[in-house]
C-alpha cells in the first residue's frame, strides 16, 4: 500500500474545549491509484488530509505514505516530506496574484529537486496561450488548471486535492476532474480527493465515507466512471 493510515485519532483543544475531529481513521490506497473520500461538512475530510499532508499532526495512530512513517517526524522532516512528496490543490486556488501564470508555476519548480519543465506542464494543462496573464484575467476553471500545473511542475508523488472543484460549474468541474484523471494516467501520480460531492467517487479507484470524524463505509469501485460520464 502507498499511503497506510491506521487508528487515527485527531482532538483541537480551544480553551477548555476538546472537539475529536477524527477517531480510530483507517484508510489505505495503493500507488497510482485515484482515492475519494467523501463526507458532509464538518465532518473531518480537511482534517485528515491535512494530517496525510504533514501539515497538521495526528494525536495518536499511524500514517505512511510510501517508506515513510510521517507519523513521528519533526517539523523540519515534515517540510522536507511535504516539499519534495506531497502537491496541494485547493478549492479556491491560492495563487500568488501579482504573478503570472508561468511565474506562479515557476515558484513550484524553483524549491523541487526534480522538477517538470514550465512549458511541458502548462501545455498538459492547456493553458500555454495563457502563462504570461495574470490569475485575474482568468476564469475559474482556468485558474484551477494553473494550480494544478503548480501542484504537479515539482513531479509529486501525492497530490491532495481538498473540494477541487467546489467553486466550479458542473462542465467545468468535469473537466478539471478529466484533467486529474489524465495526470493520474501519464504521470503515475497517486491522487486523494476530499469532497461532499458523491458523484466525483465514481472515478476513484477507492472510495471511503466519513461522518463526525469516523469511517463509516469504505469500498473498491471494480468499474470506475470516467469524469466525463459521471453526473450530478
Ligand atoms: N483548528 C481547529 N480548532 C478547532 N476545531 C477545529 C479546527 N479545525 C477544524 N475544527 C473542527 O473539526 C471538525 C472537522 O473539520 P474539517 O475542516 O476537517 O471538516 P471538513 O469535513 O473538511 O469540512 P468542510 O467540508 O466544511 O471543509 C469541524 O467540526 C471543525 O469545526
Amino acid at each position: 500500500m502507498f499511503i497506510e493510515i491506521n487508528q487515527v485519532n485527531k482532538t483541537y483543544h480551544t480553551g477548555d474545549v476538546v472537539f475529536q475531529a477524527l477517531t480510530d481513521v483507517d484508510f489505505t490506497l495503493e500507488r497510482k491509484e485515484i482515492g475519494v473520500i467523501l463526507g458532509p461538512s464538518g465532518s473531518g475530510k480537511s482534517t485528515l488530509l491535512n494530517v496525510i499532508g504533514g501539515v497538521d499532526s495526528a494525536d495518536s495512530g499511524t500514517v505512511k505514505i510510501g517508506s515513510k512513517v510521517i507519523t513521528g517526524m519533526n517539523s523540519k522532516e515534515l517540510t522536507l516530506y511535504r516539499r519534495a512528496s506531497v502537491g496541494f490543490i485547493f478549492q479556491f486556488y491560492n495563487l500568488i496574484p501579482n504573478l503570472t501564470v508561468e511565474e506562479n508555476v515557476e515558484v513550484a519548480t524553483n524549491i523541487s529537486a526534480h522538477p517538470m519543465k514550465v512549458d511541458d506542464i502548462l501545455r498538459a494543462v492547456g493553458l500555454t496561450d495563457k502563462k504570461k496573464r495574470f490569475p485575474r484575467e482568468l476564469s475559474g476553471g482556468q485558474q484551477q488548471r494553473v494550480s494544478i500545473a503548480r501542484a504537479v511542475a515539482k513531479n509529486p508523488e501525492l497530490l491532495l486535492c481538498d473540494e477541487p472543484t467546489g467553486a466550479l460549474d458542473y462542465k467545468t468541474s468535469k473537466d478539471i476532474l478529466a484533467l486529474l484523471e489524465k495526470i493520474n494516467k501519464t504521470l503515475g501520480t497517486t491522487i486523494l480527493i476530499i469532497t461532499h460531492n458523491n458523484a466525483i467517487s465514481g472515478i476513484a479507484d477507492r472510495v471511503v465515507r466519513i461522518r463526525s470524524g469516523e469511517i463509516t463505509e469504505s469500498w473498491i469501485n471494480e468499474e470506475k466512471i470516467p469524469a466525463e460520464r459521471i453526473e450530478w
